[in-house]
């Protein structure tokens, strides 16, 4: 069997038409448009490349961007008096710290000092809860995109056996928290996990998030299973690619998200949409 491909570039360039379009109507209605802000502290070349494009995504979807780069020697006490500006202007929506972060600046810190309902990286010990809870209000921008990319195969979540393989904040747990909360029963495997083969090999579906390249075999995927890619690696000679060996795993799934053009522009789009839902929807009172 070969795979069917979960376009995320394809799905994630909807999502943003459609954030467009509600923007528009919004600011025609006299609303103001969605302010995001995008701290960087820094100049870890993979960053400057995901936040370039976020401004570029916000731009496009009539979103204010109001991003602020600041030097690799920034002190945490700097970074929280910008938190504390940004939570206080009527103009920003939401608030994002770009990761990683230099050695002196402890991001759990910085995480936490951004207001929860402007928390749309849905990082914030708040938001994780409420996910934790059944009760999600701002959930992690790549876990979130997963979902509405599972959506699209129109395959039910409920009773399949799901592997995470990566234990993250960012990936694995919110991964798990949001298949559960699917009914989906779920396994998150990581670095102290034994026989991960046989464990990937009994999955319905697979997301794997742990940034060593084609870790994920192949040979283990379960014939016709969903197998999500959450791995973005750059090689030496320059090509990215997954966490999964793609192209053997693509003759025995039944769905798989290619590397580059998967999970990563849903990261994108999913974090305008959380923008949006403080700017518009969200009933957020903490
Ligand atoms: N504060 C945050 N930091 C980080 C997050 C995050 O969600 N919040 N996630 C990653 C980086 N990231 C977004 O910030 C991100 C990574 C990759 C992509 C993407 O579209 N990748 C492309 C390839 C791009 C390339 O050429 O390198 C793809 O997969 O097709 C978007 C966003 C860590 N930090
Ligand atoms: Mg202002």
């Amino acid at each position: 069997m070969t795979a069917k491909i979960l376009d995320g570039k394809a799905i994630a360039a909807e999502l943003r038409e459609s954030i467009k379009q509600e923007v528009d109507k919004q600011v025609a209605l006299g609303k103001k448009a969605p302010g995001l802000a995008v701290i960087m502290v820094g100049e870890d070349p993979a960053s400057q490349v995901y936040v370039r494009n976020k401004k570029i995504a916000c731009q496009k979807a009539g979103f204010n961007d109001v991003s602020v780069v600041l030097p690799t020697d920034t002190s945490q006490e700097e970074v929280l008096a910008l938190i504390d500006k940004l939570n206080a202007d009527d103009d920003v929506h939401g608030i994002i710290v770009q990761l990683p972060v230099p050695n002196q600046i402890d991001p759990e810190e910085i995480i936490e000092r951004i207001h929860p309902c402007k928390d749309v990286d849905g990082f914030h010990p708040y938001n994780v809860g409420r996910l934790a809870t059944r009760m999600p209000q701002l959930a992690p921008c790549t876990p979130h995109g997963v979902m509405t990319m599972l959506a699209k195969t129109g395959i039910p979540l409920r009773g399949l056996n799901a592997v995470v393989v990566g234990a993250s904040n960012i990936v694995g747990v919110p991964m798990m928290l949001e298949l559960l909360n699917e009914r989906a029963t779920v396994t998150v495997c990581h670095s102290a996990t034994k026989d991960l083969a046989k464990k990937v090999s009994e999955a319905d579906l697979v997301v794997v998030g742990v940034g060593i390249p084609n870790m994920v075999k192949g040979e283990w995927i379960k014939d016709g299973a969903i197998v999500i890619d959450v791995g973005i690696n750059r090689l030496d000679d320059g090509t990215l690619c997954g966490d999964v060996e793609y192209d053997v795993a693509k003759e025995k799934a039944g769905w798989i998200t290619p590397v580059p053009g998967g999970v990563g522009p849903m990261t994108i789009a999913t974090l305008l949409e959380n923008t949006m839902q403080v700017a518009y929807h969200l009933d957020c009172k903490v």
